[in-house]
This record gives structure tokens, C-alpha cells and sequence, in this order.
């Protein structure tokens, strides 16, 4: 693992958003994995100020999600469709027929999962960025005693929920179930960038990068492949 570690959250998001830029520089066609959550937006900005000085496109870029809630209307302000739409999408030159999300709002999940990794199949991703949760979850793939490699539906843990309550208005509200790409689809990305913020992180980064390899952290799994780079603010990388 290549482990690096900032100052500060803009000099991490600048190093994220300059190895989105160089991939899409070295192969316009990239497939680029995207995530959620707070610790992107921050890379998102850098890569938008990036579009907009032209020093990179999406142009012939393909990009694939890692997970979206079940039951949340794309269009619903908490859907991860609308988050990235709203923070990065409607900012860059992306063709939107190949901005891929799991539909979490699919009449047969199980056909929408299947049809996804047909996707994933055909386009291997080249780059896949993560953020991690407090409990280690990658996308959405919760700590188990065995972890699905496809894109699957998945219980959210009772930690996630509350965890994620913030975008929402109450605990209620917040969906039950994700449908996310698997931990094998995440660990064939060719190069695997994992971007961590803020001291709540540190136990866990210890325990994913430097822990056992179990299913019951996920992101230790992370350990097994061969070209992942992890970017850690200081407060993230503070117990390693
Ligand atoms: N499904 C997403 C994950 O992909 C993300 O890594 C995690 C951490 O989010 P944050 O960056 O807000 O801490 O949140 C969600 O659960």
C-alpha cells in the first residue's frame, strides 16, 4: 500500500483530484469509480476548478458508483444520484448515459444488480476511488462473516444509519437497505485510491491497513490488492 499522508484536507483533495486528471489524461476512455459521503466533496471541487481551467475532460470518460439507497427516488435531495449530480456531475463535461448508479428504486433489485456487474464486466474499472465508514464499510459492503463479491442488496447496519442520519431530517428516514457493488468488483479496479478524513477515522484506518484481514473490516481486504493508494489527512493517519 502506498500510504500518504497531508497536512491539510485541500492538499489531499488536490493530490486525489490531480490522479483523476492524470488518468483521464493518459486514457480519455478511462472507467473512473465514484463515492459518497463527505470526504469526496472536497476532491469533486478540486476536479470541477480542474474542468473549468480545461486540464481535464470527461468527455469519453465512463464512470460507475459504488452504491445508492433502496427506496429513494433518484430525484429525492438524499439519493446518492441527486448528491452527485448536485456536487459533481452537472459541473463537468461527462455524458450522462455513461455516468452509471445502482437504481435503487428498481422494480426487480435483484435484475438491476445483475444488469450492473454485466456493466462492470464489459468496462473494468481503471480507477476506483473510496471513502471508508466508521465501522470499516467500503460502499456499502458492512462488516459480516462473509462479504458478496457482485452488487448486491444490503442491510444497513445500525451504525450506517445513524452515521448517514445527518443527511436526513430524522433516524426514520433513512433507508434500511443499499444496493452496492461488491467488495470483488471494488478489488478488480485496477488502481484503488482510498481517501480518509478527520480523527473519528483513526481507529479504523489502524485497523484496515494495518490490522487482520477479515471480513468484519472490509477495507482490510484493501490489504490483498496490489495498487491501492491511501491518502490520510493528518488526523485520519494520526495512529498508524
Ligand atoms: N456508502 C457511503 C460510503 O461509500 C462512504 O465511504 C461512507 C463514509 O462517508 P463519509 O465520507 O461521509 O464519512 O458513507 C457512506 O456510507
Amino acid at each position: 500500500m502506498n500510504i500518504k499522508q497531508f497536512d491539510s484536507t485541500g492538499e489531499l483533495d488536490l493530490y486525489a483530484a490531480r490522479i483523476f486528471a492524470d488518468m483521464l489524461a493518459s486514457k480519455p476512455h478511462a472507467v473512473l469509480g465514484l463515492a459518497t459521503g463527505s470526504t469526496p466533496i472536497g476532491i469533486y471541487e478540486k476536479i470541477i476548478d480542474m474542468h473549468r481551467n480545461a486540464e481535464l475532460s470527461f468527455q469519453s470518460a465512463t464512470t460507475f458508483n459504488l452504491d445508492e439507497y433502496v427506496g429513494l427516488p433518484r430525484d429525492s435531495s438524499q439519493s446518492y444520484a441527486a448528491f452527485m449530480e448536485e456536487r459533481l456531475f452537472s459541473h463537468i463535461d461527462l455524458p450522462p448515459e455513461r455516468a452509471h448508479i445502482p437504481h435503487g428504486m428498481a422494480d426487480d433489485l435483484t435484475d438491476a444488480c445483475i444488469q450492473y456487474d454485466q456493466l462492470l464486466a464489459q468496462q473494468p474499472l481503471d480507477l476506483q476511488l473510496l471513502g471508508i465508514g466508521h465501522n470499516g464499510h467500503i460502499g456499502f459492503n458492512e462488516p459480516a462473516h462473509a462479504l458478496q463479491g457482485g452488487t448486491h442488496i444490503v442491510e444497513l447496519k445500525s451504525e450506517t444509519r445513524e452515521a448517514n442520519a445527518r443527511f436526513f431530517e430524522t433516524l426514520d428516514d433513512v433507508p434500511t437497505q443499499a444496493i452496492t457493488m461488491g467488495i470483488g468488483s471494488i478489488l478488480k479496479a485496477r488502481t484503488i485510491l482510498l481517501a480518509v478524513k478527520g480523527k473519528e477515522k483513526a481507529e479504523i484506518v489502524k485497523q484496515a491497513l494495518t490490522g487482520p484481514i477479515t471480513t468484519e473490516c472490509p477495507a482490510s481486504l484493501l490489504q490483498t490488492h496490489a495498487n491501492v493508494i491511501v491518502l490520510l489527512d493528518r488526523e485520519a493517519g494520526r495512529l498508524l
